[in-house]
């Protein structure tokens, strides 16, 4: 067993004060061993851990004492009651909107496969897409505090942006997801229930957990739907762990709930900044992009492990911005003849490369990021003009072709046999390496055209921050070089 730094000792000596409380623990300072050393130190209470994922949760379970139940937010919210509709074949977009019916709902007579929209670029919709839009907005709002399904929910996607096509959206997709949402709750219903379905329905009935004190791991990147529930539980000493900096899931609708545990309960915030992960050099590096998010926590070194800075040949990791990108890191060390694993698996980069196929094709795709999209030219048309993250997309689509790209994917190796893995930076939360190198696809700001400054977002800060807090004994970031010239950080 170690002992205590200063910062954890007070951890402890504030959870024994009985207080709300809030720890902000830097990449690699601990906060699992403060946690159970918080949990040996009261063995009488029972403490209720949430884990961010399964794996965290069983890993818990044999590591945590006694006292503590260790769960994800849908381990406590599990009833076995649902396992029947959980367990229901997969349902395409497809199916369901047949079995949902969406014709009547929308109240289409006749038996076209389309509906007539003014979705700008998109002349018709199919019912396919309707439902899978439909389905995404129940999966957004069941991910939310809100008690009803709003416009909010649906999702916004690349070239339907504009107020008319919204619109035109909105009049579609909110009938057919509010009627998805009745059907799941009826007993004779016939859509496949989801994970975050059930979670939303307990959250919905007011549930008080049986314990004495909850501890809310990875509290940065929580669903408001659990949050709200964890927040509620005034019988319970409430502690919610987590990173402020290491927040990357805004853009899918979590909250920061550190914030809202100081905000809502009053609860002090403590920190955990020295590292046990890394040495001096890549907690300065950390420390820059600290820095220019204006985050308040700095990072100490480990003086006992030796860490340095500069490019690397031969990467155990290499950390992209992008799908793309990691595809295109992928192609490049498949034909150079490495074994090469992707965090994840190439399921995600196959779906792109089908819907790329589908739109080449002319027919329509109900993949979020190319959805808004009625052929490939204006895929490339809208890489051009308006979204340069799309042009690697493009440009691999176009130089590879999308079959080669689904052979890639499928020559994947697993990550114990693989000479590289390589990671988006969303996927590498919570993982290290030894050597991580940073890929290109983190592009610096576009200075602002009359202001001229470099204007960062403060999301695009939080993901650089955690990749390069993956690295243990080397780091290459020289892609990153351009984060001395940002002038000021947006929210
Ligand atoms: N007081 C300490 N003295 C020495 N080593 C420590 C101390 N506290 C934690 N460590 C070590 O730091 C390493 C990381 O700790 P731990 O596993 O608790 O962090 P974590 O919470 O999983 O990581 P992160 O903070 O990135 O989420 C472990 O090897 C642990 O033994």
């Amino acid at each position: 067993m170690v002992d205590p730094t200063p910062e954890q000792r007070e951890a402890i000596a504030t959870y024994g004060d009985g207080i709300d409380c809030v720890l902000q623990a830097g990449a690699g300072c601990g906060k699992s061993s403060t946690l159970k050393m918080i949990a040996r130190s009261d063995r009488r209470r029972l403490m209720t851990y949430v884990a961010y994922n399964k794996a965290i949760a069983s890993d818990a379970k044999r590591s945590f004492p006694q006292n503590v139940v260790a769960k994800t937010g849908h381990g406590l919210a599990f009833d076995p009651r649902h396992l029947p509709r959980l367990n229901r074949p997969r349902q395409t977009a497809h199916v369901a909107a047949q079995a949902l019916d969406v014709k009547r709902i929308l109240g289409v007579i006749g038996s076209t496969p389309s509906i007539a929209t003014d979705l700008g670029p998109l002349k018709a919709m199919t019912y396919k897409i309707i439902m899978r839009v439909a389905l995404d907005t129940v999966e957004r709002w069941c991910q939310s505090a809100d008690p009803e399904i709003e416009a909010r929910h649906v999702p916004q996607y690349d070239g339907l942006t504009r107020p008319e096509p919204r619109a035109a959206l909105l009049a579609l997709v909110l009938p057919v997801a509010r009627a998805a949402w009745t059907d799941l709750l009826a007993e004779d219903g016939v859509l496949k229930m989801s994970h975050d379905h059930y979670l939303k329905m307990w959250a919905l009935s007011g549930p008080k957990l049986p314990t004495d004190v909850v501890l809310l791991d990875e509290a940065q990147d929580t669903n408001d739907v659990l949050a709200r529930v964890l927040l509620d539980q005034e019988h319970a000493q409430r502690i919610a762990v987590g990173d402020s900096s290491q927040a990357i899931y805004e853009w899918r609708g979590a909250k920061d709930a550190l914030k809202q545990f100081v905000r809502e309960l009053g609860a002090p915030e403590l920190t955990l900044s020295q590292s046990f992960r890394f040495g001096p050099a890549i907690a300065e590096q950390a420390n820059v992009w600290l820095h220019v998010i204006d985050a308040p926590l700095r990072l100490t070194g480990y003086e006992r492990c030796e860490s340095t800075v500069g490019p690397i040949d031969d990467p155990d990791a290499i950390l992209c911005r992008t799908n793309s990108g990691a595809m295109g890191i992928v192609m490049e060390s498949l034909s150079a003849g490495r074994k090469t694993a992707l965090v994840g698996g190439g399921g995600d980069i196959k779906r792109l490369a089908w819907a790329a196929e589908a739109l080449q094709s002319g027919q329509p795709t109900d993949h979020p990021e190319l959805m808004g999209f009625a052929s490939w030219d204006s895929v490339r048309e809208y890489a051009a003009e308006e979204d340069n993250s799309l042009e690697v997309l493009v440009k691999l689509i176009d130089e590879h072709g999308t079959d080669r790209i689904v052979e890639a994917a499928d020559a994947l190796a697993s990550e114990d046999h693989a000479d590289l893995v390589v990671s988006t930076a969303h996927r590498s939360k919570g993982r290290e390496w030894p050597k991580v190198r940073i890929h290109s696809d983190f592009r610096a700001p576009k200075p602002d055209q009359r202001s001229g400054l470099v204007i960062l977002r403060r999301e695009e800060g939080r993901l650089a921050y955690v990749a390069v807090t993956r690295a243990r004994e080397r780091l290459d970031n020289t892609a990153l070089a351009w984060v001395r010239d940002v002038t000021a950080v947006e929210a």
